[in-house]
This record gives C-alpha cells, sequence and structure tokens, in this order.
C-alpha cells in the first residue's frame, strides 16, 4: 500500500528530494522510481533530521519492529501517518507520547492511480496544520474523509481498504460464469474487465445512484431481471435483502472482526 501511495505522490510531484524512503525489501521497479524522483532510499535511520511526516505502511505483524526506529526518527512536530490496518492510536500514542500528532488512516489500492479513498482519525495532538498536510498528501492519490470516532475505522476497512479485492473477485467470477455459458477464456476477461471498469466510471461520473443505474440497465422480465433474481432473489425492490447483498455483509463482518483483531 505504501507503495501505491508512494507512486502516487511521485507522479504528483508531491514526493519530492527531501523525501526519504526506508524499505529494506524494496522491489527494483520501486527502486528506480525513488531514485529518479530523487528521493534518498534506505539512508542511515541515526543520519536522518526529524521530518515533518512520517508515513507507517508496514504490515500490522510487523509494526512493533520498525517503531523503534520511528520512534528515533520523529521530532516533537512530526506526524506520525499510519495506514496499518488495525493499529489503533492508543498503540502508537504508547510509542511516541500522546504529544505526538498521530493519524490513523486507511487508503486502498486505487491510490496508486490517484483514485484512492483514504479515511483518517485524528488523534488529539494533531493541528489544524497536520490536518492540512494530511489532506494535501491523501488529496494527491484521491478522496479523503474524516471521522472522529474511532471505531468506525474497523468498518472503513472492511468496505474500502479491502474493498477493491471484491471487485477484482467480481472479474473473476463474472469470468468463470462466461466460461461455463460457453464463451472462450480470453474474451470471457475482456468482457469481464471492461464491464467492471466502465460501470464504475460511469457510475463515478453519473453521480447517479446505484439503484438507479442498476434499474436502468433492467429491461422488465429480460435478461438482467433474470439474473437479478439469481442475485437479489425476489428483493428487487429492497436492495439490503438479497443473497448477494447478504453474503458481502457476511464478508465485510469478517473483515471489521478481523480488523479488531489486528490491534493486538
Ligand atoms: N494492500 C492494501 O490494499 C492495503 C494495505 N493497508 C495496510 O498497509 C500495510 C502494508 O500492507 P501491504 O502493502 O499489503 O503489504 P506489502 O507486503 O505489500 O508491503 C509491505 C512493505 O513493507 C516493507 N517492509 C518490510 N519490513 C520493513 C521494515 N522493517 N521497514 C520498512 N519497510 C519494511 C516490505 O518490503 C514491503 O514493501 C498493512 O499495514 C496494511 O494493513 C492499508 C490499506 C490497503
Ligand atoms: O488485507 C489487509 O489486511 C489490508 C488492509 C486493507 C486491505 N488490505
Amino acid at each position: 500500500m505504501g507503495g501505491a501511495m508512494l507512486e502516487g505522490w511521485i507522479q504528483n510531484g508531491v514526493a519530492g528530494p527531501a523525501g526519504v524512503v526506508i524499505d529494506p525489501g524494496v522491489g527494483d521497479r520501486m527502486a528506480g522510481l525513488v531514485r529518479e524522483a530523487g528521493l534518498l532510499l534506505n539512508p542511515e535511520v541515526g543520519k536522518v533530521p526529524a521530518p515533518r511526516v512520517i508515513v507507517l505502511a508496514v504490515k500490522p505483524q510487523m509494526m512493533d519492529k520498525v517503531l523503534a526506529d520511528a520512534v528515533r526518527m520523529a521530532g516533537p512536530g512530526t506526524l506520525i501517518l499510519s495506514v496499518a490496518a488495525g493499529k489503533t492510536v492508543a498503540g502508537f500514542e504508547a510509542a511516541f507520547g500522546a504529544s505526538q500528532p498521530i493519524i490513523r488512516a486507511m487508503p486502498n489500492t486505487p491510490a496508486a492511480i490517484g483514485r484512492g479513498m483514504t479515511v483518517c482519525y485524528p488523534n488529539a495532538a494533531v493541528s489544524g496544520d497536520d490536518r492540512a498536510l494530511a489532506t494535501m498528501l491523501l488529496r494527491a492519490v484521491g478522496e479523503v474523509a474524516w471521522v472522529e470516532d474511532e471505531g468506525l475505522m474497523d468498518a472503513v476497512t472492511a468496505v474500502s481498504g479491502s474493498g477493491p479485492a471484491y471487485v477484482f473477485h467480481l472479474v473473476e467470477a463474472m469470468t468463470r460464469g462466461g466460461i461455463d455459458a460457453g464463451l472462450p477464456e480470453e474474451l470471457a476477461v475482456k468482457l469481464a474487465r471492461a464491464t467492471v471498469a466502465g460501470a464504475g466510471e460511469l457510475m463515478r461520473r453519473s453521480g447517479e445512484d446505484a439503484g438507479e443505474l442498476r434499474r436502468n440497465v433492467t429491461s422488465p422480465n429480460g435478461t438482467t431481471a433474470a439474473a437479478l433474481d439469481v442475485l437479489m432473489g425476489d428483493h428487487q425492490g429492497d436492495p439490503d435483502a438479497g443473497p448477494m447483498a447478504k453474503l458481502l455483509s457476511e464478508a465485510i463482518a469478517a473483515a471489521t472482526r478481523r480488523s479488531r483483531e489486528l490491534a493486538g
């Protein structure tokens, strides 16, 4: 995820020569992008002056390991911006102190192309300038929303953080359906990818309610209605009640529970 955001920042010119990237496992492609953008890659931690912001983007299970270095690197005004699922503000305050400005954020991978969705929760030490800085960084890679209740972050993670995976799985499932209905695999893949991408773009540009867009495709007693009878049961008037909505609700509940567990 850190790589997706960094790519967006490099493309937008937000990450410049003053930036430092620390990733002992950095891949060749990312290392090339980082060097081309003039950022410093993997310097000795003790030699880096206190930065204005530290973005923490390691796996939740790795977080304790990197926190010692991050604490050493941070100055009193350094904003800590974590994107780790489950990791709570209280956990970061225990490491940095409660006077450190800390933001728990949940972005998603479309940030790599400037189309991310990030939700932020600030601790009490976050100033207006810190918020503006975080908003600027995250706006450079997509949309930003703020919540004042940290308890919402687990469900946020389950909907928008993990959400791109559900959409990619929809493409896989539609591809399978096309193959089963007799299409050659290559054509099934092309149709499923183009349909999900095109429908998403139509929804974004039109701003219409998803239900309205669905109804626009559905002719009475036509092909779409036949498919929706399977996905929505006889609940087409109630989009919350059908089999697909129930399955996704269960999936999102499972992701929400896992986010809570990751707090550790
Ligand atoms: N993948 C996603 O769609 C999203 C992930 N996240 C969060 O982002 C974090 C990273 O997850 P992914 O990007 O999926 O994992 P990843 O495995 O793709 O990336 C983790 C990166 O951390 C680096 N790393 C490992 N040890 C390190 C160390 N000691 N110091 C510095 N860097 C180190 C790895 O080389 C790798 O580049 C997690 O906390 C996850 O919850 C948040 C939103 C969405
Ligand atoms: O799967 C995960 O734990 C991370 C958080 C949101 C998306 N990926």
